[in-house]
């Protein structure tokens, strides 16, 4: 998998506030990143900068290979059992069915694949989103707070699964507010600004 992030001196303006400048950081194939700071630090812009849906304010990002990102609006149609709601994204994203029941497996939620999503728990509802970047094979994975609601046994399957995804090459990116096991990750720590 090719696989490369790269930002060079990137500044992000949000409104009038300047949230970070002057950031720098290269992930080659295999690499991971740990984003940490408080709300409102700047995190989540961080991430839609790196996968191109926010531009930097200054300075220069250099992405090979796709981007999936996971925020709080994990688009997963509501009405559609979990297993439809996942291959409307697998069809986008050029992922097959095998991908999907893979992903389901690796998530361990394989036995709601025919629940509509509207009925998930929270975590469930996590696993399901965390479940829809493993099935989409983009090579950088852009997780925003993926341990938020997920109970112990699921933070070690993405644990897994992030491993796996890092030992084929792939690059992750998590903000978090919780401890995480993402070894050899370079920390990115963001601080408030006046
Ligand atoms: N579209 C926008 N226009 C202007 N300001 C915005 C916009 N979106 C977010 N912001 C502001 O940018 C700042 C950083 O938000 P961001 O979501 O990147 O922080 P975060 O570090 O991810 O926070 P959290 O830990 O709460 O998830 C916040 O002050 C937020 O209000």
């Amino acid at each position: 998998m090719a696989a490369r992030l790269a930002f060079d001196r990137v500044a992000c303006l949000r409104g009038d506030r300047l949230l970070f400048e002057g950031l720098s950081f290269a992930l080659e194939a295999g690499g991971a990143a740990l984003l940490t700071g408080p709300n409102g630090a700047g995190k989540s812009s961080l991430m839609r900068i790196a996968a191109g849906l926010l531009p930097a304010s200054a300075g220069a990002v250099v992405r090979e290979g796709g981007a999936a990102f996971t925020g709080e609006t994990a688009a997963l149609d509501p009405r559609l059992p979990l297993a439809q709601a996942l291959g409307f994204w697998a069809k986008l994203d050029g992922a097959s069915p095998t991908d999907v029941d893979a992903a389901l497996d690796r998530m361990a939620i394989a036995n709601l694949a025919q629940v509509p999503v509207r009925l998930f728990s929270t975590g469930q509802r996590k696993r399901a989103a965390i479940a829809r970047v493993i099935a989409g094979r983009a090579a950088i994975w852009l997780l925003d707070e993926p341990g938020n609601g997920l109970d112990a046994a699921s933070v070690d399957r993405l644990a897994e699964a992030m491993a796996a995804h890092r030992a084929a090459g792939g690059i992750v990116v998590v903000a978090t507010h919780q401890p995480l096991a993402l070894p050899g990750a370079v920390e990115i720590a963001l601080g408030m600004r006046a």
